[in-house]
């Protein structure tokens, strides 16, 4: 990566019983998710490359400064735009409004999104005017989003913005924030708590622990990692990327390639044969035997090998990375069962994986 395709920020900043330290390069294009426990500092960070907190350090946006040791580019002189959790919106005006507020402030020669655009992929049409209060909490975030992009940004910062929906609503909304991902050139860096909005929505990962980036890279290299922090709580696994390549209309099923095998996927409703999918395969649901054993309820068997086995954190949990082809997968299993079945670097088994589930 150059500098003029990509973001790097360097900064260092304390505050009582904590430090925020990093040196990141991260990629001009797609969704960046900066993903850690709560208070590892994934809030400053989005706050330092706004300029919204002033610490040490750099910032360069696609081959922009925005700070050097020596100048500090104010936060409303950045190009870039932020989403939080709270919607801002003003409640007077109706979402076409709203949303003129945003772009009538960019001159129309720098605009780089249209209007229509950013209507059409937010799916806004039938809103343009209703007043903010009558909007369920999902729709408000689509004009909060649509807004911030009609500011024509070069970086868009997004903080949580999901996280004061519940789930139906996150459901509604997840499948926009994929447009945009694939429509938009601007980069995104995506602040979430939650492995699995991560897992659905971002191309690039930053694991951040206590103020320090523990982990970086492309999404799915990074999830497979066995010395990423991701193994270390229930929500480990690993991403498959593949197509969908049949429905089963009377078993409500779907059936799912990917280089690597086949799986049968609980049928999401939207789907359609030939689409591509992600789909998160969780290690607690990959259990392994050394044959095949066809005559039980695990519908979805794969051979392997495995490349790796590490214990867990958890006392008496192993977890071992596995090769299907060229695709890594992660499982999570009983120390007791990789004695007993003499589970090695090497050897060949079965994947039976339960239930396995669209990212959700
Ligand atoms: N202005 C401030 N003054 C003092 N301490 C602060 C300030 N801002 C953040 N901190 C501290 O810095 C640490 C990191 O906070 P930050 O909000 O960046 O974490 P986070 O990863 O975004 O957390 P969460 O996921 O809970 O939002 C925390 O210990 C927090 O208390």
């Amino acid at each position: 990566m150059s500098a003029s395709d990509s973001i790097c920020a360097r900064f260092r900043c304390a505050f009582p019983g904590f430090t925020l330290n990093v040196d990141l390069t991260l990629p001009g294009t797609g969704i960046t998710a900066l993903f850690g426990h709560s208070g590892c500092g994934k809030t400053t960070l989005l706050r330092c490359m706004a300029g919204l907190h002033s610490a040490d350090g750099t910032m360069t946006v696609l081959g922009e400064p925005w700070q050097t040791p020596r100048t500090f580019l104010p936060v409303h002189k950045r190009p870039l735009a932020y989403v939080f959790q709270e919607t801002h919106l003003f409640p007077h005006l109706n979402v076409r409004k709203n949303l003129e507020f945003g772009y009538r402030r960019i001159p129309a020669a720098q605009r780089q999104i249209s209007f229509d655009d950013a209507v059409s992929w937010l799916g806004l049409e039938t809103h343009l005017t209703r007043m903010p209060a009558g909007l369920s909490g999902g729709e408000r975030q689509r004009v909060a989003i649509a807004r911030a992009l009609l500011t024509s940004p070069r970086l868009l910062l997004m903080d949580e913005p999901l996280s004061a929906l519940d789930k139906v609503s996150k459901q509604d909304i997840l499948p926009y924030l994929e447009r945009l991902r694939d429509a938009l050139a601007i980069p995104i860096v995506y602040v979430s708590h939650s492995t699995a909005e991560v897992a659905r929505l971002a191309d690039h990962l930053v694991v951040l622990e206590d103020g320090k980036v523990v982990a970086k890279g492309p999404m799915r290299e990074t999830l497979s990692r066995l010395d990423n922090p991701f193994r270390l709580d229930d929500d480990a696994g690993v991403l498959v990327e593949g197509t969908i390549a049949e429905l089963d209309e009377h078993w409500h099923l779907a059936r799912f390639e990917f280089n690597g095998g086949t799986l049968w996927l609980g049928r999401d409703n939207g789907m359609q044969p030939g689409d591509r999918v992600r789909v998160r395969l969780l290690a607690r649901d990959i259990s392994l035997a050394l044959d095949r054993h066809p005559n039980q309820s695990i519908q979805n068997l794969i051979p392997a090998t495995i490349d790796r086995i590490e214990p867990d954190v958890t006392p008496g949990i192993s977890i071992a990375r596995l090769l299907a082809g060229p695709t890594p997968v992660l499982a999570r299993l009983t120390t007791r069962a990789v004695d007993q079945l003499a589970l090695a670097p090497g050897r060949s088994v079965w994947m039976q994986i339960k239930s396995v589930a669209l990212a959700d």
